[in-house]
């Protein structure tokens, strides 16, 4: 069984490969040639090959090439305050990148399943009482960034629908664990407290909008979700990832500090908030556990502590 992972050497995609090397499954990824390749050093067996997404001749080389089973569809500008910096280039990574794909694979008529990797922000805006939210709530997406995974999910729909492609989208929610992009709030705030008690920094911990609500995922939950959405779930049926539990932003700091014995001042920062902030996001998995069995193992805490540790064996 041949695996492809796009977005090998980021932060989903390094856990992926690692679960996926365990099931004996043999792997390939694409790299850019500004990836950074400290996540995946350490994996020996597998094949790694540059490939630009965006670009239709790069793409089609790719897969005439590899051939693979399974495509586990991971790359893309994921963070959302990017998107509103760079909303062309968010829209035209994400949404051509995977088009590329799709035609590649109609083109050269390979019989593989796809996972997409789209997302809980495709929801938005949501009313107090539409949670927890299930794959048939409303999509009211609030950023650049979620416009371009409604629209990934929108093509993998229509590609199924049109050409019989096996595409999987699974909508997941927030996820995080060790090697988490330290742009990303979990990551961030354990870096700044790690820095913090290595004196690097002045205990002033800065933060963004602590109201919003999330519901958290470990990112080794998550990996083995997707290789499940492709073993067991069905073609052109999308499914929610989550743990079904949300907390505040402020909840989930008041955890990692709660692990800390330094004396810590909390700091808003005006330019963390964003144009709009999702509000709330808790995810209803049970039509993705109906199908595949799947339930989150990982504890929050030991979620936290795990990615505490890394920031502190690193700064
Ligand atoms: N990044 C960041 N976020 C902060 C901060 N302070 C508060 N927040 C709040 O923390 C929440 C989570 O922010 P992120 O970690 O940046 O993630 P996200 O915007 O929810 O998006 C993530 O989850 C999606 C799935 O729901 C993913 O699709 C997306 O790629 C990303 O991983 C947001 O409400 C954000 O405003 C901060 O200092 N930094």
């Amino acid at each position: 069984m041949k695996a492809l992972i796009t977005g090998i050497s980021g932060f989903v995609g390094s856990h992926l490969a690692e679960y996926l090397l365990g099931k004996q499954v043999e792997v390939t990824g694409t790299i850019r040639n500004r990836s950074r390749m400290d996540h995946i050093r350490h994996l020996k067996d597998i094949q790694l090959v540059e490939c630009e997404l965006r670009d239709p001749f790069s793409v089609e080389s790719l897969l005439a090439k590899v051939k693979p089973d399974l495509i586990f569809h991971l790359a893309a500008q994921s963070f959302v305050p990017t998107s509103w910096n760079s909303p062309v280039d968010t829209i035209h990574n994400n949404v051509a990148g995977q088009v590329n794909i799709f035609e590649a694979v109609r083109k050269h008529d390979l019989d593989c399943k796809i996972q997409i990797a789209c997302s809980s922000e495709e929801y938005g805006h949501v009313e107090p009482d539409e949670v927890p939210i299930k794959e048939t709530n409303p999509l009211r997406p609030l950023s650049p960034y979620a416009v371009s995974k409604v629209a990934q999910e929108y093509l993998g729909y229509q590609y199924h629908k049109s050409y019989g492609l096996k595409v999987i989208p699974t909508r997941t929610f927030n996820h995080t664990g060790p090697r988490r992009g330290e742009n990303f709030v979990t990551s961030n705030f354990a870096k700044q407290i790690a820095e913090i008690e290595k004196g690097i920094k002045p205990p002033v911990l800065m933060v963004g909008n602590l109201e919003a609500k999330r519901d958290f995922t470990d990112v080794r939950d998550v990996v083995r979700a997707y290789w499940l959405a492709l073993e067991k779930g069905t073609p052109g049926e999308t499914y929610n990832i989550a743990s079904g539990k949300c907390c505040t932003i402020r909840e989930m700091l008041n955890l990692l500090l709660s692990f800390s014995n330094k004396e810590i001042t909390v700091q808003q920062d005006p330019e963390r908030l964003r144009p709009s902030d999702v509000e709330i996001l808790l995810g209803d998995y049970s039509k993705f556990h109906q199908a595949t069995g799947w339930k989150p193992e990982i504890p929050f805490e030991q979620t936290m502590e795990d990615l505490l540790n890394y920031w502190r064996e690193r700064v």
